[in-house]
């Protein structure tokens, strides 16, 4: 069975679809068969990866949550080989509501990969909107671990403590075997006090589940989606691709 990551903050603009992208990237040029699923209705993840901005998609996840299809046939493979993506549209705006009065809302994604065939994907990253909604618990409620990036700023524990009762809630009700992946330090900036503190506060938090790697800012990576690429096609000796490639180490290690 494929081991699936959900990469979930609620707090916007902290790295979760940057990591989703990048580490599914390295994951796969390490030899992973990796399927990336996009739940988040702004379509970061998958307009960084070059795709959907010809409107060639069969599909989206909408399609999936909504009307039953399968999975299979809204996957699309990427300029990266082994990752492919299950794409998001802006129609999952809508999903939300539409969800709210549907039987077992929140088991939509579980079901839809129960189908999927077997040893398909190694590694399934779930890339989550910013809020603590249905597409975020459908992703709680599929996944074997959650990743949470932190970004090195001002306030990045705010709200941690409610997303650590939302992951409670769900171990309760709908996924006991749910567990802490780790935590990824996200846009470190070396030069500033700020981001030393924020990284010493977090570790002081989440101890030992916070990823040894930090991910340093770094122009080339948020440069990359513009290009359709991720940052291992676009920049690979940059200090963002080099750390994302030491996540992917880490989490290959961590298996
Ligand atoms: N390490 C980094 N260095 C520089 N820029 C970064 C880094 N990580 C992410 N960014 C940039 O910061 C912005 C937010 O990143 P990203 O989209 O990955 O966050 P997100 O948590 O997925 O956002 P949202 O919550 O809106 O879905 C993007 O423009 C991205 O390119």
């Amino acid at each position: 069975m494929a081991r699936v990551a959900a990469i979930v903050n609620q707090k916007g603009g902290v790295g979760k679809s940057t990591t989703a992208i990048n580490l599914g990237a390295y994951l796969a040029q390490r030899g992973e068969r990796v399927l990336l699923i996009d739940m988040d209705p702004q379509a970061n993840a998958t307009s960084g990866l070059g795709i959907g901005s010809n409107g060639e998609l069969a599909g989206c996840m909408y399609d999936v949550l909504l009307d039953g299809r399968p999975l299979e046939e809204i996957i699309v493979s990427t300029a990266v080989e082994r990752l492919h993506i299950a794409p998001a549209s802006i129609q999952l705006v809508g999903a939300e509501v539409e969800l709210v009065s549907s039987l077992a809302r929140e088991l939509k994604l579980r079901r839809a990969l129960e189908k999927l065939p077997e040893g398909r994907y190694e590694r399934i990253l779930v890339d989550c909107p910013p809020s603590l909604d249905l597409l975020t618990l459908n992703a709680l409620a599929a996944a074997d671990e959650v990743l949470i990036p932190v970004q090195c700023e001002y306030y990045a524990l705010e709200g941690l403590t409610q997303l650590m009762r939302s992951i409670r809630m769900v171990r309760e009700e709908l996924n006991p075997g749910l567990e802490i992946g780790g935590v990824l330090l996200t846009m470190f900036d070396a030069r500033t006090n700020l981001s030393r503190q924020v990284a010493e506060e977090v570790r002081s938090f989440f101890g030992g589940r916070v990823f040894k790697t930090v991910i340093p800012r770094s122009v080339r990576l948020s440069e990359a989606p513009s290009h359709g690429m991720p940052v291992s096609l676009y920049a690979p000796s940059s200090s963002g691709a080099e750390a994302y490639a030491a996540v992917a180490g880490e989490v290959l290690g961590g298996d």
